[in-house]
């Protein structure tokens, strides 16, 4: 079966910076691969380089095996590769269902012109509930953003990139800055996605990536250095002196 999104040969570099060295990757449908690796590993620039913020310097990016690598970021989300950002991109002032709509109804302007207003409001309705319940947040639906927790705040986030109905999702470290023990919360919500959806992790809290990944891949100065189950991973002896430490701690969290 054709990968969903696959990468060939995918170069990077800033200045003399190589950041990206030929990494060929394919998420599959349904995926559910983490990206992980030291600082500085290259693992935002890949997520840039997928969702075309900015361009490779060589090699291709393929959704359903037609090359997206010349799409802008617009079209790539239109055509299905939605990320979610370190950063929050949320109205703070809105609520969270507010916040939805207004990327529900971004994505489906041009689509639903023609339709009678009435229609077309039922339509939009549905559809940010739908995306809310995904997550668990029809609770928190007409709360503003800005007063919600933080790990409320990165599932609005999420909800954000989902109501663009992606076929691949780019998580970028969702639960960044989120205290201890609400990250749980958000990978339960991360892990009852549709399981069509073929999703990529960033994150660095190894207990959340074995968690959630089935396959991981890990990147060293910008190049895939090993990739395999959490397992084969885990066991892989760079991989212990590289990230894990020595005595291979996170090994025992696989499943
Ligand atoms: N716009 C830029 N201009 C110059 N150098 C950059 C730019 N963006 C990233 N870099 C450099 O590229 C390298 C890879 O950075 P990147 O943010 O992709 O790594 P990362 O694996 O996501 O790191 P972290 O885990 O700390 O978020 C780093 O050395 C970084 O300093």
């Amino acid at each position: 079966m054709t990968p969903r999104l696959q990468t060939h040969n995918l170069c990077h570099s800033f200045g003399g910076l190589a950041v990206t060295q030929n990494v060929t990757l394919s998420l599959p449908q349904g995926a559910r691969t983490a990206l992980i690796g030291p600082n500085g590993a290259g693992k935002t620039t890949l997520v840039n380089l997928l969702s075309g913020a900015i361009r490779p310097k060589s090699g291709d990016i393929q959704l359903d095996g037609r090359s997206i690598v010349q799409l802008p970021q617009y079209a790539r989300v239109r055509s299905g590769i939605v990320r979610t950002f370190q950063i929050s991109r949320l109205f703070k002032d809105l609520t969270v269902a507010e916040n939805v709509k207004v990327a529900v109804l971004q994505r489906l302007r041009a689509s639903m012109q023609w339709w009678p207003s009435p229609a077309r409001s039922a339509r939009v309705h549905d559809e940010v509930h739908e995306t809310l319940g995904m997550l668990g947040l029809q609770p928190y639906a007409n709360r503003v953003v800005g007063r919600l927790a933080l790990g409320e705040q990165r599932l609005a986030e999420i909800a954000l990139a989902l109501a663009m109905k992606p076929e691949v999702l780019l998580l970028d470290e969702p639960g960044a800055g989120v205290p201890q023990g609400e990250g749980g919360r958000i990978m339960s919500a991360i892990e009852s996605l549709p399981k069509d959806l073929s999703v990529l992790l960033i994150e660095h809290d190894m207990d959340l990536v074995f968690r959630f990944a089935s396959h991981i891949i890990v990147l060293v100065a910008g190049a895939v250095m090993v990739e395999g189950t959490p397992q084969e991973v885990a066991a892989n002896e760079q991989v212990k002196q590289i990230y894990f430490g020595r005595d291979g701690h996170h090994a025992q969290h696989s499943h």
